[in-house]
């Protein structure tokens, strides 16, 4: 959930004008506060999970599950409660955000966790208890699901109460989509709008269909009777008004064509609609799925830079992990991921902002949507992210880091910096005369190509030295793998920030646990033992399309480093290790529990190569590569005597699931999910997801969730 302001919202024609204006004021805003606190150190880990959630409601008689329109008033109760304990000066043990869906909620725990590794432990129980108390908000019949997404969104008559598409009005001018569907605060449906009016057209995502025995080949998709029922008056302007998207000849051609009693298949009407793909077209089907997400503080804005780029190396392994959304629109796809749904559900490039048409009225050529792989690394690399964990670094201000000469930060630059991203020149100049170094000049510079999509009339004017509104307007609406956040300037005592953002939420509070667990933990092993997991950024790319395609864990590979020790003979304690007993063992030691052994180990210390999501995670014996979980374990092992053995073996259940999700012992939720339809009897090998299928998907995920049947995957 992003920026919450409030206010009148400009429409598109308006809100376009003061661009500049946003953009100027914001990098002025990131300014004061990067030039206040820059140098801060010694802010503590801590950390948080966001858990999106999906409220369905059940016809028991019927079997039918729609999305319930009434999360909201679940929302608004549990605001109060959170307001009320703040009120009598209470911590309340989770906090409540709306989401794009109206039938969305959000849940974090009410402060961010503490560093220890004990209060890792109370992690998934906070997840239970946060399911419980929404759960006790909902109306009779109500559920709260961790689906990533509902299986049959934007199906007729999906939500409850019942509402339709308008075609030829409201934010998304959607085929599919009610306006009712998306949250009313005024963010949602004006960010909906003025996508879809900054692109010129609607939105068009299609995913391809999962072809099963009985689906037809060529595949075109009937139109919806839903559209027949409610559409077909308005259908010509519909189409001729919201998705011409390029093809405006063809667009003109399939609406002469048009025939309100019998009308062609969806392709044939909707020049946007690809044959054997499940077409969508409104911002609701990738903003309106669930994700599971985690926060880091640390330490300082060295080692933020570093957690920034080192995770953003990890997030396609962990989408392929954690794969719940194999459901579209009431249609089995080819892929497992809500990944390039979102993607595509807020890609207000223009025309020639995506490259169909020469530059003319847009000033980019941008190769990527707002929601995307990161496009920059931030740290001149592992040698200078110390921080105030390297003893020798720590003092060195950060204007000398930054400005030190040094082949390792050409290094990192040239080879791994490979995206080519497009920037504003004349913001990079901004920020470096405001004293703000190359590489990190280039990532907003970056980021602030883009136009701010929600102005508020009121909140045109601010005082640059208390807001920071106009900088999280852009960048809170570029929503990346990974994000970087600076400390709000309201808030002093938040240190610098790093969002892991690529994890779909998984269907029980163990295994959201285990995931969030799970990318703790890595963070604490990269720190400790200054891992490198640099590769090239277009590598990591390529890595976000195959994780996103069916069953990646098991039939894709991904590009990563066969050696992810940095410095094998540094040892632990000028890497911040304080505990004695290991601070004079090096990496080595502490990593493979014998010493160095010049290219034994490592081979290329810059190779990287094509591994199965099993052999990143749980290790490759024939090149020696130890594995991201036998990295974690390690970490642990050499803490051991200050870990109890109950501690351990509870953080070692965690670790197991991740485990064996990657050895495909344990199913990914979309496989989960694939298998569950492919055994209903109701459902005919033909790719349809029914209301009935669909409704005993959701009971046995709520079942699952609520411990009622044995942990079928967990
Ligand atoms: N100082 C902190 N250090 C680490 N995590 C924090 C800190 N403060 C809050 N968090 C955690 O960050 C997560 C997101 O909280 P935040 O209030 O930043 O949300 P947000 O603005 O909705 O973020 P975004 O829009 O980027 O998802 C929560 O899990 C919260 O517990
Ligand atoms: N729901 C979105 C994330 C929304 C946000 O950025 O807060 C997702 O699944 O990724
Ligand atoms: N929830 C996301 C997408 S609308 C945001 O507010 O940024």
């Amino acid at each position: 959930m992003g920026l919450l302001s409030l206010g009148t919202p400009l429409p598109w024609e308006e809100a376009k004008k003061h661009a500049d204006h946003v953009r100027k004021h914001g990098i002025v805003q990131f300014l004061n506060i990067w030039n206040r606190i820059k140098t801060r150190r010694k802010d503590h880990l801590l950390w948080g999970d966001e858990i999106e959630y999906i409220v369905v409601k059940y016809n028991d008689e019927e079997k039918g599950v729609k999305v319930s329109l009434h999360a909201h008033d679940a929302l608004e109760k549990l605001q109060v409660l959170e307001l009320d304990h703040i009120a009598k000066g209470e911590v309340f043990e989770s906090s409540w955000k709306p989401e794009y869906g109206r039938y969305m909620l959000e849940g974090t725990p009410g402060l961010p966790y503490g560093y220890t590794l004990d209060d890792i432990l109370g992690v998934e129980e906070n997840m239970i208890r946060r399911r419980r108390l929404a759960t006790s908000m909902l109306r009779p019949g109500e559920a709260v699901l961790t689906l990533t997404n509902f299986p049959r969104l934007g199906s007729c008559g999906f939500t409850d109460p019942p509402s339709n598409a308008t075609p030829d009005a409201g934010a998304s001018m959607s085929f599919f989509i009610p306006n009712e569907a998306i949250n009313p605060h005024a963010r949602f449906p004006t960010l909906t709008a003025n996508i879809r009016l900054r692109r010129g057209s609607k939105v068009a995502i299609n995913m391809p269909i999962y072809k099963d025995k009985n689906t037809p080949s060529p595949w075109r998709e009937p139109n919806p009777s839903c559209l027949t029922n409610h559409c077909t008056k308005s259908l010509p302007a519909a189409i001729a008004a919201g998705c011409s998207n390029g093809h405006a000849e063809e667009t003109a051609e399939a609406v002469k064509k048009l025939n309100k009693d019998s009308l062609p298949s969806l392709p044939d009407l909707v020049p946007d609609a690809l044959p054997d793909h499940i077409y969508m077209d409104a911002m609701c089907f990738g903003m309106g799925c669930c994700c599971l997400q985690v926060t880091f503080q640390a330490c300082s804005v060295e080692e933020a830079r570093l957690l920034y780029d080192q995770l953003a190396v990890v997030t396609p392994i962990m989408m392929a992990l954690s794969a719940g959304a194999p459901i579209f629109r009431g249609y089995l796809a080819d892929v497992d991921c809500r990944w390039n749904v979102i993607s595509g559900s807020v890609d207000d490039r223009t025309i020639e902002e995506r490259g169909l048409k020469p530059l003319e009225h847009s000033k980019f050529r941008i190769k990527k949507s707002r929601y995307d792989s990161i496009s920059n690394y931030l740290s001149p690399g592992p040698m200078y992210s110390g921080g105030c964990n390297t003893p020798d670094v720590a003092n060195i201000p950060l204007e000398k880091l930054a400005s030190i000469p040094s082949k390792g930060m050409e290094f990192y630059k040239d080879e791994y910096n490979d995206l080519d991203t497009v920037y504003d020149k004349d913001i990079y100049r901004q920020l470096v005369d405001g004293g703000v170094d190359d590489l990190l000049a280039k990532h907003y510079a970056h980021l602030f190509i883009r136009d701010p999509l929600v102005v508020f009339q009121e909140l045109l004017e601010q005082d640059d030295e208390l807001s920071s509104d106009h900088f999280e307007n852009i960048q809170s609406t570029n929503w990346q793998s990974m994000r970087f956040k600076p400390p709000p300037p309201s808030a002093p005592h938040i240190g610098w920030r790093v969002e892991f953002r690529s994890m779909e939420i998984q269907l029980t509070d163990h295994e959201n646990a285990a995931f969030s667990i799970f990318v703790v933990l890595l963070v604490r092993a990269i720190l400790s033992f200054d891992l490198n997991l640099y590769i090239p950024l277009s590598k990591v790319d390529e890595n976000m399309q195959r994780a996103h395609s069916r069953d990646a864990v098991h039939r894709e590979k991904f590009w990563f480093r066969r050696n992810c020790i940095g410095d094998p003979n540094r040892k632990l304690g000028d890497l911040g290790c304080k505990c004695p007993r290991v601070a004079h063992q090096t990496v080595a030691e502490a990593v493979y529990g014998a010493p160095y052994v010049n290219g034994v180990d490592h081979g290329n210390e810059d190779a990287y190569e094509e591994m199965t999501v099993n052999e990143i995670m749980n290790g490759k014996p024939s090149t020696n590569f130890i594995g991201l979980t036998n990295l974690v374990r390690r970490y642990l092992h050499i803490h051991q005597p200050a870990i109890s053995e109950a501690t351990r073996t509870k953080l070692e259940a965690y670790i197991d699931v991740i485990s064996r999700k990657a050895s495909g012992e344990l199913k990914t939720s979309a496989t989960w999910i694939r298998d569950f339809v492919a055994a209903h009897p109701g459902y005919k090998g033909d790719s349809v997801v029914s209301e009935e299928v669909a409704y005993d998907l959701c009971k046995a995920v709520e079942n699952l969730a609520e411990k009622r049947v044995e942990g079928l995957n967990c």
